[in-house]
């Protein structure tokens, strides 16, 4: 199995007891002051791996243009060239690294294993890409990863006629015996623990024989805004995909077809935006974030809203959103069920708040990349804080807090958390920093860069 420039040490948070300062810890920054910084961010994980995807079922050459270059994205790429797509590094237009040239396959070939790492967009959006291949495709990835809820994508599948062995799994690893066709047609699933199973079958559900009309049935839909991405880069790409009406917004349909190539250019990561737009309350004074685009699906644009509520002012010029520091960080009562993955940052900028907050909505977080209700409740708590986990969320009481490990829990944005966190509290030591290569490999450097000011 090809092992990815971005790959980080296998780690397991709970059986980790690492000595303060243990070689790898990482010192999170103070600031020193009020900051006044520009930062520039690399692409979005969510838009850059659809359209990964969408270029791979197309009906010709797609570019995308400063396309994210992470682990995540290093998976999805590694993935589908395994089934066969041609995908070229060609230079590229933005500062973060090369455009991609994406060359769909004659006819996508299973025979292959794919490592989702620890990537829910991998492993969700893939095995129905897999059936449409010719040959049995095995789906595994990390330790964590074994851990994350795959039973929807198992069983959506099945219902479609897809065989994936008999062994009855609900989880990673297991294998897509792809025949090259998807009958599709009408199907009922349970999405209220990911987004990720709807959109996973939407994608590439214009390549099975009767396209798709999909209805969730469940006690919640998390993430909506996601769903809505993956309809409106469906929809950019010719294909006919729309919320069934019928279904009273937890339906969608799929009309089969081409999907068109296209040349798509490929926007910041709004959602890796939120720690350093945070640092603005924490430290005081401005961070601007560049290339916010006007118009976007990603739900970071949500930050808009959300940081006023904890004190920030916002103010979008063009394309660059600055935002300010407020004289103090008020807690406050938040729904995030639309955007669970701005939970972290979120919690963090809650703990060092002058009053008490509840953050709820967002029981589905217990199946990202870790439980992040138990793990930013153990951090927060570690460092002297008082954090309570409700069954969709987080009460968070602020307390004076002090030095100490922060565990990532091989989750990016716990690690970035961490480092929010150290912005204001002496000695707080990241345990794997390196764990931002997930989604944001360059996070220390342009972490440093906007406490010194930096672009
Ligand atoms: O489709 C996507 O790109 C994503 C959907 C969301 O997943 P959940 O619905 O599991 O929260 C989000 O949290 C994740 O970071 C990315
Ligand atoms: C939940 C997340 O990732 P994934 O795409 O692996 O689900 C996330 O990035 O916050």
């Amino acid at each position: 199995m090809p092992v990815s420039r971005y790959s980080t040490p296998r780690f397991n948070p709970y059986g980790d007891d690492a000595p303060l300062g243990s070689a790898g810890d990482w010192e999170a920054p103070r600031a020193q002051g009020p900051l006044d910084a520009t930062v520039s961010l690399p692409g979005s994980k969510s838009l850059t791996n659809r359209e990964l995807v969408l270029s791979a079922l197309a009906d010709g050459p797609s570019v995308l243009r400063a396309p994210l270059h992470s682990r995540d994205s290093d998976l999805m790429i590694e993935a589908l060239r395994s089934l066969g797509t041609g995908i070229d590094e060609v230079p590229g237009t933005g500062a973060f690294g090369a455009d991609l040239v994406v060359t769909p396959a004659t006819e996508l070939l299973g025979s292959t294993t794919i490592d989702c790492g620890l990537a829910g967009t991998v492993m969700r959006f893939l095995p129905p890409v897999a059936a449409l291949a010719l040959g049995p495709t095995t789906f595994d990835g990390d330790a964590g990863a074994r851990r994350r809820p795959m039973a929807t994508t198992i069983s959506s599948l099945r219902e479609l006629g897809v065989d994936i062995g008999d062994d009855g799994r609900r989880a990673l690893p297991f294998t897509v015996h792809g025949s090259g066709r998807v009958r599709g047609g009408e199907l009922t699933i349970d999405a209220s623990s990911s987004s990720q199973f709807v959109s996973g079958l939407l994608l590439s559900a214009a390549r099975f024989e009767s396209g798709l009309r999909l209805r969730h049935s469940g006690e919640r839909l998390p993430s909506q805004p996601h769903i809505e991405m993956t309809l409106a880069s469906l929809t950019a790409r010719g294909v006919a995909a729309e919320v069934d009406a019928a279904a009273g917004g937890a339906g969608w349909s799929v009309t089969p077809g081409p999907i068109s190539a296209a040349e798509v250019a490929i926007e910041p990561d709004l959602s890796n935006a939120a720690p350093f737009l945070a640092a603005a309350l924490v430290a005081g004074g401005r961070v601007t974030i560049t290339g916010w685009p006007a118009v976007t699906t990603q739900v970071g644009a949500d930050l808009m809203s959300l940081l006023p509520l904890f004190g920030a002012s916002v103010e979008l010029d063009g394309d660059r959103l600055t935002v300010t520091g407020g004289d103090v960080i008020r807690g406050m009562e938040i729904d995030l069920s639309t955007g669970g993955e701005l939970a972290p940052p979120l919690v963090a900028l809650a703990a060092l708040a002058e009053s008490p907050s509840e953050i709820t909505g967002i029981g589905h977080i217990r199946h990202h990349e870790t439980d992040r209700l138990a793990a930013l409740a153990a951090e927060i708590n570690g460092l002297g804080g008082e954090v309570e986990e409700l069954p969709d969320g987080l009460r968070i009481t602020p307390r004076p807090l002090h030095g100490g490990v922060w565990h990532s829990y091989e989750d990016h944005r716990m690690a970035t958390a961490g480092a929010l966190v150290g912005l204001a509290v002496d000695g707080v030591l990241v345990d794997d920093i390196g764990t931002t290569s997930k989604t944001l490999p360059q996070f220390p450097e342009l972490w440093r860069a906007m406490l010194a000011g930096g672009a």
